[in-house]
This record gives C-alpha cells, structure tokens and sequence, in this order.
C-alpha cells in the first residue's frame, strides 16, 4: 500500500503537480501487479483516478460524508496513517479494498494542514489469484480470509471459497501492512481431516497458503521499498530542479547571477532600501572592445577572460554587494546600503583599475578595459527597470568619453539617449527619402601617380544639420540594423557611379566600398554583390569590398565561406585598417583576400616615428611578400608618399592626392589630373 506513500511523497512536494503524479502513476502501477487503480481525493473528494483507462466510477466520491466510508476515512485522518477500508463492493461494482493514505502538508512555518486522500484501490480478484486460493480447493479444503473490522472487531470477509468451513479449522495469519488478516481453512469433508493423507496435504496447503499469503503481503508491504525508491527519486529530482532553477537564475560560465536574477535581486533591494530610507547604486559595466579578443584569440581565451573579470569584480566589493553578468560582456554590480552617493564613484573608479590589469590569458598577455554607466537609487530611478535603461546611458557616455572610463547619469545624458533614439528615426526617414549620398576619394598608384580608383565614403544630408559623417551615424545603423539597407544603396551607387566615370572619361578605375560587420553577415549579401554589379555593368574585379579584421575573425569559417564566395563571383576583398585588431597573421593565408590598407594611424606618423614606420614597412613587405596589393591611407604629407614609394608601396590614399568629393566633383578633379599628367 507504500504506493500511497509513493504519491503522497510527490504530492508533498508539489501538491498541485497533478501532470507530475500522472506520469509518476503510470510508472509506479505496473510495478503493483495487484494494484488497480490510484486515486486522489484533494479534501477528502476524488478528483483523480489513474490510469486514466480505470473505472472513473469513484471520482466525485466524498469520502468523508459518505457514511460508508466516512467511519474508516474519519479514522485514517484520526490516526494519520494508512487504512485498509474493505466495503462491500468498490464503486466500479467489483469487490476490493483499499489502502487509505491522509496527507498532511507542512507549510514554511513548520504548520500541517490536511491535502486529501491518497489511495490505491486491490481487487479481490487479485488477490485470489495471486494467492492461488483455487488450490485449497484443489486440495479438499474450504478456506476463509477475513479481518477484524478496525471500527467494530468485528470478522470481515474478503474472500470465501463456495464450499462452507467445516468444524475443524486451522487459522494463519498473514502480516497486511497496519493489520493481521486471517487465512482459515478446513477440509470439506470433515471426516477426512486428520487421516495421514489428508494431514500431509493440509500441510502442504498450509504451507501454500503460508506461501501466498507472503507474497500478497509482500505486494502490499513492497511498497516500502518502492516508498524508499520513491524518496530518492524525489531527492535526484530535488536536485534536479535545484539545479534547473539555478541555471535558470546564473550564468553558467561565471557562476554570477544573471539578469533574471538581477531583476528580482533588485526589486527586493529597492523594497528594503524605500524601507530603511537608504540609497543604492548600479553600475553598469561593458568590457570594451571584448569582441576583438573573442574574434581575434578566440572564445576560449574570451570565456576565461571574462571568468576572470567576474573574479576582479567580486574583488572589488563588500559581501552586502552583489555581481550579475547580464550575458555578452556585461556585468551588473548592486551596491547595496551606499553611505555616500560619491563611494559608487570610487568603487567604480576601483573597478575600471581592477579590470585594466594585464592577464596572462592562454599564455599571452592581455589588457582590458570597461566602461561603467552608474546610477543610484532614489535620486535617478526608483524602479528596477529605469535604474538598469539609465545605467545603460550612463555606460554609453563612458564609452562616448573614451572608454576606460565611468560616468554618473544625468538628466543631460537622458537627453542624449533620446537624441539617440530621435537619430534613429531619423535614419528610417533618411532611408525612405534617399537622404545619403556618397562621396569619392580618389586612389593613386604610387608608380605612376595615375588614379586607378576611388574608395566610396558614405554621408548624411541631414534636413537641418546638413552632411553629416559616417562616424555620427554608422554606429547607430548598425546597432539598429539600419546599415544593411543603407548599405545595400550605397553599393549600388558606388557601381553605377565607377561604371559611369568609365563610359565618361574612358579609364576604367576600381570602386572600394566599406562593409559593415552586419551586412558581411547579411545571408542575401552575395545576391545583392550581384544584383549591384549586374544593374550597373561594373566588372566584377573593378569592385572592392573592405572588410575589417574583426569582420573575419567573428565565425572565421562562416567568413572564409563567405568570402570564397565574393571571390568567385570575381570581386576583390581588401582588409581596411589592416594594422589595427589583434592580427594574427595566420590568417592572412586563410582568406582569400588581394589587397591590405594600412591604417592612417600608422601612416600619419612616418618617416618620423620609428616605431610606425617600421610597423608601415613591415606590412608592406609583408603584403608584398604574399602577393597583395598594399594601400596606404591617410597620406597628407609629401614626405608620407615618398617613405612609401620608397619602400614599395603599391597605392595612396589620403589628402595629399585628393579629399572626399561628391560624384560631380570627383569627375572634375580626375579630369583636371589627367590633364597634369598629360
Ligand atoms: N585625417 C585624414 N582622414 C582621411 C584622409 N584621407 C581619408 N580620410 C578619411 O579616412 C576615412 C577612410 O575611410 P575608412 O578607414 O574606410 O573609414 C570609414 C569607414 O569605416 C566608414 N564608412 C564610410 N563610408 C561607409 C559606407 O558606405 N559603409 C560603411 N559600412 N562604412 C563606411 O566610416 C569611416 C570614416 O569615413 P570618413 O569620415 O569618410 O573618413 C574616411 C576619409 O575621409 C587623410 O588624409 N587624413
């Protein structure tokens, strides 16, 4: 009958998990042969029977104003333990019993109130077979298993063979869980009785009986062990669920709290903090940069240098504190019960050194640094949520500065992320309007100071503001995603354009456009690489796109496929900024590209710096080397040009030869060049 322990245990933990018990039901049954069916009675009334397949006669059933089961239900509660109730008939019309579990649940404060009811019902016809009844009969005996009614004491009958006892009975007992049941027998012809045969064959059967009476009780009593599996099946669950609620609260990378976490750790903070009249601080840190380390060294090392930050911050502050990893490269630290508002400050200056100290990550050093958005409570947010979206413009002014750097909220800054917000709707209107346009900076062959092409550079026309640069606006198209239709357009253009100087002036000059990271790894890039050169009749190999390091480096297979792809359509692929990320080399043989940029920072510094000038010829002779074409950009200075020619820099780039112009004055300044030249 320990299968009601079985449920009851699943229901102390869950009481309302009744899909939990249906599927703990349908394991557990078929382990008691001789149980028919389970049943829950939730305040005494049966709701539930299992398997769904039994007789559904019982559900409605009151067990506690029924006045048939009312004395034995009334008891069971009483005693608080299992109770065999034995009626005349089981609802579902067949004789059985049933085993009657009350179920008490205890509350946090250690209170027990009553659940209901958990039973499991045995037919007699179960029994009889199982204790293989029909051979007393077999053997001449007449038999008679009874119990004493534990209301009344008075006999009750479970089961009787047709043929009556006779005078000479023998009586043995067979160990129910709670209660003795009673196996009498005596041969039906009482004359026979203690002849030797008979003798040796009511032995025999005594011994059976004996036999059977083990096992029915070994199917009722089993279940202490199954009680017992039960137990620990609910404790591996416990742990399981304990487990499964502590991934659903932590990342599991840092072994922090995550934002789920956060959100309710915050609210609960608040609550306190409105209480005792105190204020709190968060601070809202993203590491920058983070995504370079991750595409250039890979995400081992990126894991285990943000393990390591989740370390540095749990450094940096007190037990009440707590840290959060929001996913990505943010983090959250909750400074709770703050004294001064000024000490988040510190705590946060504390942290921006903490961060920045070299590691050895994977055997190389490395330096990081964060910035940090803080807020306090009351003073800037009330609320959970605000305090998180206005640490988040604090974080972005951080960056803003300079990064390395962390900035307080202000009201003024709330007006910069509405400016922000406003930018970008205004960006959605650029792009129905057709408000960008794109200006030509011209690309000089160093050899032979002819211009061989042009590198494409987007603007803004704005309504009021008038041209704006790329660099106000990229940023935001392409956090908002907005860059891939704007740079759909401008490829589009800069093909048109390049294939219109061609028919005006007869030379045909290359066309270098800049891809964002976003439409790198727009899926219908190369569909729209075509469309762009099918509708303006460009040559494929007079079109370069320049993709930035970190661009390869996020998913390198998946941007090695992409480009071998733009190779085969026969486009030109050029590193821009080369000199900039965190290059390795390697992949430089990894992908299929034909041309590096140097970067202007490098460029503008030479023939003076030593060390940028060494770094400028080391990557020409390392272009060279490998068979590339090599740009210099940002060349301003007579003196720029002639280092490069010198060292066998291939193209220049940069303000000495030619500023961004816009198309019609870009065609102007060829012709006027081409005249000098002769
Ligand atoms: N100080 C100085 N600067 C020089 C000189 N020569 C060229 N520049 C500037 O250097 C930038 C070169 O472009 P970039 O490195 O590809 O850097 C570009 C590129 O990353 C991005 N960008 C421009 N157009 C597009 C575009 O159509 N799509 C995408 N995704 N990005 C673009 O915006 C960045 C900035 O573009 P711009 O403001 O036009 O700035 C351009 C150009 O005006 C020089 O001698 N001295």
């Amino acid at each position: 009958m320990s299968i009601t322990y079985a449920m009851a245990t699943v229901l102390q933990q869950n009481p309302m998990d009744i899909a939990g018990l249906e599927r703990l039901a349908s394991e557990l049954l078929p382990l008691y042969a001789g149980v028919d069916n389970l049943q829950l009675a939730p305040a005494g009334v049966v709701r539930k029977v299992f398997p769904a397949t039994a007789h559904q006669g019982p559900v409605g059933h009151d067990l506690l104003n029924d006045p048939h089961s009312k004395d034995e239900a009334e008891l069971a509660l009483a005693t608080r333990d299992l109770h065999i109730a034995v009626p005349a008939q089981l609802r579902q019309g067949r004789p059985g019993f049933v085993g009657r579990y009350p179920l008490f649940l205890t509350d946090k404060q250690g209170r027990q109130s009553f659940w209901g009811f958990v039973s499991a019902v045995v037919l007699l016809d179960t029994v009889k077979s199982f204790g293989q009844f029909d051979r007393l009969k077999q053997q001449g005996l007449a038999y008679h298993l009874w119990r004493a009614h534990p209301m009344t004491g008075e006999p009750q009958t479970l089961l009787r063979s047709s043929e009556p006892l006779t005078k000479a009975t023998m009586t043995a007992s067979i160990g129910v869980p709670r209660e003795p049941w009673q196996l009498t027998v005596s041969p039906i012809e009482p004359d026979s009785l203690f002849s030797s045969t008979r003798l040796a064959a009511w032995l025999m059967v005594v011994l059976a009986a004996a036999a059977a009476g083990a096992l029915t009780r070994s199917m009722l009593m089993r279940p202490v062990e199954l009680a017992q599996m039960v137990r620990r099946r609910t404790r591996a669950l416990e742990s399981a669920n304990l487990s499964l609620e502590w991934q659903a609260t932590h990342d599991s990378l840092t072994g922090l709290g995550n934002r789920a976490m956060l959100e309710h750790e915050l609210n609960r903070s608040i609550e306190h903090m409105r209480h005792a009249k105190g204020r709190l601080a968060v601070l809202l840190l993203d590491l920058d940069d983070f995504k370079s380390i991750n595409d250039s060294l890979g995400h081992r090392a990126g894991d285990t240098m943000l393990q390591a930050v989740a370390q540095s911050l749990g450094r940096c502050v007190r037990s009440a504190d707590a840290v959060y990893r929001l996913g990505g490269d943010e983090f959250v630290v909750v400074l709770n019960q703050l004294g001064e508002a000024s000490l988040a400050g510190s705590i946060a200056r504390k942290i921006l050194a903490e961060v920045a100290q070299p590691r050895l990550i994977l055997e190389q050093e490395i330096q990081l640094t964060t910035s940090i958005g803080v807020v306090i409570y009351p003073q800037d947010a009330e609320d959970a949520e605000s305090l998180l979206s206005l640490a988040d413009v604090a974080m972005y002014r951080a960056k803003k500065n300079g990064r390395n750097q962390m900035a307080f909220f202000s009201p003024a800054l709330d007006h910069a992320a509405q400016t922000r917000l406003q930018l970008a709707d205004q960006l959605r209107e650029a792009i129905r309007t057709e408000a960008f346009e794109l200006h030509y900076q011209v690309k000089v062959d160093i050899a032979s100071g002819q211009a061989m092409g042009a590198e494409a550079l987007l603007r803004w026309r704005h309504p009021v503001q008038g041209l704006i640069p790329p660099a106000e606006f990229i940023p935001l198209a392409e956090e908002t995603g907005l860059i891939v239709a704007i740079g759909e357009w401008a490829l589009q253009t800069a093909c048109m354009a390049a294939e219109s100087w061609h028919r005006c002036l007869g030379t045909p000059l290359s066309i270098a456009v800049n891809l964002s990271a976003k439409q790198f790894q727009d899926a219908a890039l190369l569909e729209k690489v075509r469309t762009a050169l099918l509708h303006s009749g460009l040559p494929a190999h007079r079109l370069e796109l320049e993709i930035t390091e970190s661009m390869m480096m996020h998913k390198p297979d998946e941007a090695a496929a992409t480009m071998r792809a733009l190779r085969q359509l026969g486009v030109h692929l050029a590193i821009d900024d080369f000199g900039t990320g965190y290059s390795s080399l390697g992949y430089l043989s990894r992908f299929p590209i034909q041309c590096l940029k140097i970067d202007r920072s490098f460029v503008q510094n030479v023939p003076d710096s030593e060390t940028d000038s060494t770094i400028a010829r080391s990557i020409v002779s390392l272009g060279k080397s490998l068979g590339l074409t090599v740009v210099a950009e940002g060349v301003e200075t007579q003196s720029q040009l002639d280092f490069l020619r010198q060292h066998g820099c291939h193209i220049a780039q940069g303000y000495l030869l030619g500023r961004p112009l816009e198309a019609a004055r870009f065609i102007e300044q060829l012709r006027q060049q081409e005249a000098a030249l002769g």
